[in-house]
């Protein structure tokens, strides 16, 4: 039985089920087209060779041993046996975990051990214009949130699909590499909750500490000094060939005509305004430059540096309150147990990370109690507060030009032309056009006529269903789609990731309750409405663009073009733009302190997308490299490490 067939559940009144719909023969048709994509990739990947990633420590049963003293003779292949004591624990290499490791380990006298569920990134990591194809992947934990019976029935089995990296590099290197920080209020209300020192000014600061900006407009602008040239994580913006200059151009004009200001640098904080993207790919090569690539490869010789691949955290150890380390199960299926001298950092990710704490017995009393875990802190904050950047679809025509399909396809191999997107940016909807809690924030794809990448990106990433993707690879036969991505940007309604059962190895349950705050609808709703309007502007209407309007049952019936249709249609067409956060929230009263360490308890933290108590307008894993890069200051500082 597929795993998906055990969801779905009530469907509310007011909501109409209509599950899946006709298959159109167009799809089947196009369906063969992921051969194309197959070959592609055989191509590309000849192009590259796979990198030396860091060795997984061998598991031995040695007795306790110094890791130090083994790493200096069994480099890459020294042992971590039961019972190994190492300064921190890491739980997870994710796009925090590297940025850790790499910071942690400048210490020569700490020792570091992170351990990883998944495995090295395969080479469709590597080349940036084939991250789509992870998605639902080995790579992928591919979890999926529950149906709320109200939204998001325009998706395969009405479910969002949390896609999430299951590898060395974690969703960093399965992610789009965009690279953007958002406004400077977003930080500053971090503060201003009681989270001391997570200001703008700050943050900025480790942005800048972790950039590496390569991109020559930008350096020789005004702007040159919100950015950082000595960072891990480079920076640049695509060089683009005409054509998809012409386009990115295109669009920037579009959108001026739609009253926006065009802004060369999308990092700096101005809130408002339309721009290119920036991307973390290496400077030379089109490769992604994710954190698992500047971060760890560098360091994988660091005598101080152990990894575990393959291994599942399943427990972390405490002695009363204070914890000493986590108990891991191997791809072999046997269970060991490591100890922290110092602490175990939980950065597992905004699912993973508050079902590791639940199953240790650190979470609502009520959930442990349920699935019968022992309760070593009761905090009912543990996996609450989930909120994402939630996105409804608006697919417009471009130009009618079979031709442009091959720039497209060949934009795979010639990667200087990576990557799709042409412009992002923030507005405001409503009657204030400078309100913040009303941004909505766009990116805009555009693929080329008879383009797999959008077969991928609609079905498998986007998990439309079969109709919606229909109608949009109908019109993708013989015209350019730009598909836009219209997201909410500061949600008030708030979900929550708990427990579905006591076994580690199971998903957690994901709650979204994404349109619990009516204003929320309404504001994705007006969003909706003014990028559907691009098709108004001069170039559409000279290329005689539309908007693909999908068959929606749920609001077929609405009076097209009314607020009753565009709220029906963002409710209907909700899904998520990967940017989950908040379920481990620094608050006073959340889970982890300003300094990220969980209240209650002694020599453990969380450092990860888990912790952001409010979604800043950034995209997260820009975000979250910054995050690590502060707690790495604030874990040496305390250790008087300068
Ligand atoms: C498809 C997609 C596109 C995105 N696009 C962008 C973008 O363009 N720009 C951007 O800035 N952000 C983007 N993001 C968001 C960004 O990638 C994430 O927010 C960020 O990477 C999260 O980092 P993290 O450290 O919190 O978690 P992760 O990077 O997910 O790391 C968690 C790690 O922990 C491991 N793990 C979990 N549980 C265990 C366990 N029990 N034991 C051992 N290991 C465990 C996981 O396998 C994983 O490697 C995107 C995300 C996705 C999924």
């Amino acid at each position: 039985m597929d795993i998906l067939d055990k969801t779905v559940g009530a469907v509310g009144a007011d909501c109409t089920d209509h599950l899946l719909s006709d298959t159109t023969n167009i799809l089947s048709n196009l369906t063969s087209l992921s051969s194309v994509e197959s070959i592609l990739l055989a191509a590309t990947a000849l192009t590259y060779l796979a990198p030396d990633w860091p060795k997984s420590s061998k598991i031995d049963n040695f007795p306790k041993l110094s890791p130090t003293a083994l790493g200096i003779f069994f480099r890459n292949s020294f042992f971590v046996a039961g019972g190994t004591c190492f300064d921190f624990v890491i739980v997870g290499a994710g796009d925090a975990d590297c940025v850790l490791a790499r910071r942690l380990t400048e210490v020569a006298g700490w020792s570091v051990l992170l351990v990883e569920a998944g495995g090295d990134p395969p080479i469709t990591s590597d080349i940036p214009g084939l991250f789509n194809l992870l998605a639902r992947s080995r790579q992928d934990w591919a979890f999926y949130a529950e149906y709320d019976g109200c939204t998001s029935q325009a998706l395969n089995h009405r479910r969002v699909a949390h896609t999430r990296g299951k590898m060395i590099g974690g969703s960093g290197c399965l992610n789009h590499i965009q690279y953007l920080r958002g406004g400077s209020r977003g930080y500053d209300e971090w503060e201003a909750a009681g989270n001391e020192g997570w200001n703008w000014e700050n943050c900025l600061k480790y942005f800048k500490k972790n950039e590496n900006m390569t991109d020559k407009n930008i350096l020789n602008s005004s702007t040159k000094s919100y950015h950082g040239i000595n960072g891990p994580s480079i920076i640049k913006s695509p060089s683009v060939n005409n054509y998809f200059y012409e386009k990115e151009f295109m669009m920037l004009k579009a959108f001026e005509e739609l009253g926006e200001e065009i802004k060369e640098d999308p990092n700096v904080p101005d809130e408002i305004g339309q721009s290119r993207e920036f991307f973390q790919v290496m400077d030379q090569k089109p490769i992604r430059a994710c954190g698992a690539r500047t971060n760890l490869l560098p360091i994988k010789n660091r005598k101080n540096l152990y990894l575990l691949k393959h291994a599942l955290v399943t427990k972390i150890l405490f002695n009363g309150t204070v914890a000493t380390g986590a108990e891991i199960i191997l791809s072999t299926g046997e269970k060991i147990e490591v100890c922290a001298n110092k602490e175990v950092i939980v950065s597992a990710g905004v699912f993973k990370s508050p079902q590791l704490l639940m199953l240790s017995g650190v979470g609502p009393c009520e959930v442990l109690e349920k699935f019968n875990i022992p309760v070593v802190l009761d905090n009912p904050k543990v996996g609450r507060n989930f909120h994402d950047h939630i996105f409804a679809a608006i697919a417009v025509t471009g130009e009618l030009n079979p031709a442009t399909s091959l720039d497209a396809g060949l934009s795979l191999i010639d990667l200087g032309t990576f990557p799709l997107p042409l412009t992002t940016g923030l507005f405001s909807v409503g009657e204030n056009s400078t309100d913040y809690s009303a941004l909505i924030r766009h990116v805009s794809f555009l693929f080329g006529s008879l383009s797999p990448i959008l077969y991928y990106a609609c079905f498998v990433n986007f998990n439309y269903n079969e109709t919606v993707c229909g109608a949009i690879l109908k019109a993708n036969l013989l015209r350019e789609v730009i598909f836009n991505n219209v997201a909410l940007m500061n949600p008030k309604s708030r979900g929550y990731v708990t427990l579905k059962s006591a076994d580690p190895v199971d998903d957690p349950l994901i709650i979204g309750n994404t349109f619990d705050v009516e204003s929320d609808l309404e504001i994705l709703a007006e969003g909706c409405q003014h990028v559907h309007d691009l098709i108004q502007t001069t170039h559409f209407k000279k290329v005689d663009g539309y908007f693909i309007r999908p068959p929606l049952p749920e609001c077929d019936s609405l009076d097209f073009g009314s607020k009753s249709y565009w709220k029906c249609y963002a409710r209907v067409m909700a899904t998520t733009l990967y940017e989950p956060v908040g379920t481990c929230m620094m608050d006073p009263n959340g889970v982890v302190d300003s300094n990220l360490k969980i209240h209650g308890l002694e020599k453990i933290r969380v450092v990860d997308a888990s912790i952001i108590p409010k979604s800043p307008t950034g995209f997260m894993g820009t975000v979250v490299q910054m995050i690590a890069e502060r707690a790495a200051d604030i874990i040496k500082k305390e250790y008087c490490i300068e």
